[in-house]
C-alpha cells in the first residue's frame, strides 16, 4: 500500500527494473540467432504470437534449454472455459509470464488463474490492460469513453480481483498503478522506446530510465533491440538505464 509523510504521499518502488526482450521473428532459426548475437546477459525473452503460432509449444523448450526464462505472450482472450482449457494445454512448459486480456471479463480472469495455478505451478498470470497501441481516440472507437488511465484502473482492478498475478500496462500508467497497488504488485511495460527511437506502432511510450524510475518491474523491449545495428549492445545500453 502507499505510504504517506507530513500531506505528501509517495509510493515505494519495486526493487528493480528487468529487461525482456520480445523475440519478435519470423522462426526459431531467426530467434536461436538473434539470442546468440545478444548473448548471455539477457534474463527474460518473450515469446508472442508470431513466434509461438510459427513453432508451437516446442519452441518454448529450445529457449529455456538455453537458461532464459520465458514470459508467453499469448493475450488470451475468449470464454472462460476455452480460456482455461488453453493454459492446460501448455502444463508443464517452462512458462514464468503468461498473458490473458483483462477485457475478457473477471470470470475469464478467474478461470485462467485457476487453470494456471494446476497447469503452470509458479507462472505468474499477467492481465493486458490496455494496449500500449491505443490512446484516448481508440478506445473511443471501440466505445469506451474514458481517459485511458482510467481504463486502465478499472481493468487492473477487476483483473487482480479475479485472480490474475500481475498487469500489464504502458509505462504512462505506472505513478497511477504505483499509488494504488503498492510496491509488490507485478507491472510490465512495453511501449518502452530509448530517446530518439522510432515509435512504431506504440502510442503510449517512455524511455527505460523513466520507466524504471517510475516503478515498473519489466520493462518489454523489442524492435529497437531487434532492428539495431547491434542488438548485443542495444541490450546493454537499456540495462545500464535501467541501472543494471
Ligand atoms: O500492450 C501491449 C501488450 C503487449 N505488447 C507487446 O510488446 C512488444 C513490444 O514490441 P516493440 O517492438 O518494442 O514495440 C510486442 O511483442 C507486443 O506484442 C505491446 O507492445 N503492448
Amino acid at each position: 500500500m502507499p505510504e504517506s509523510g507530513e500531506g505528501v504521499s509517495f509510493c515505494r518502488m519495486p526493487k528493480s527494473t528487468e529487461l525482456i526482450l520480445a523475440l519478435d521473428v519470423p522462426d526459431k532459426a531467426a530467434a536461436i540467432a538473434m539470442l546468440d548475437r545478444i548473448g548471455p546477459d539477457l534474463k527474460w525473452v518473450k515469446i508472442g504470437l508470431q513466434l509461438f503460432v510459427k513453432e508451437g509449444p516446442a519452441l518454448l523448450d529450445a529457449v529455456a534449454a538455453r537458461g532464459q526464462s520465458i514470459f508467453l505472450d499469448l493475450k488470451l482472450h475468449d470464454i472462460p472455459n476455452t480460456v482455461a482449457s488453453a493454459i492446460r494445454s501448455l502444463a508443464g512448459k517452462p512458462v514464468g509470464l503468461l498473458t490473458i486480456h483483462a477485457g475478457g471479463g473477471r470470470e475469464m480472469v478467474a478461470a485462467a488463474a485457476e487453470a494456471a495455478q494446476e497447469a503452470l505451478p509458479g507462472a505468474t498470470v499477467l492481465a493486458v490492460t490496455v494496449l500500449t497501441s491505443m490512446n484516448r481516440a481508440t478506445l473511443a472507437d471501440i466505445g469506451v469513453d474514458s481517459e485511458t488511465d482510467e481504463q486502465v484502473l478499472r481493468l487492473a482492478r477487476l483483473a487482480l480481483d479475479g485472480g490474475a498475478g500481475g498487469l500489464v500496462c504502458s509505462p504512462q500508467e505506472l505513478r497511477t498503478l504505483r499509488n494504488e497497488l503498492g510496491p509488490d504488485a507485478v507491472l510490465v511495460t512495453p511501449g518502452i522506446r530509448p530517446a530518439g527511437a522510432d515509435l512504431n506502432d506504440q502510442q503510449r511510450v517512455m524511455t527505460p530510465a523513466d520507466a524504471a524510475e517510475q516503478g515498473s518491474s519489466y520493462i518489454v523491449v523489442g524492435r529497437p533491440i531487434l532492428k539495431a545495428e547491434d542488438p548485443a549492445a542495444a541490450v546493454k545500453a537499456i540495462q545500464t538505464e535501467l541501472g543494471a
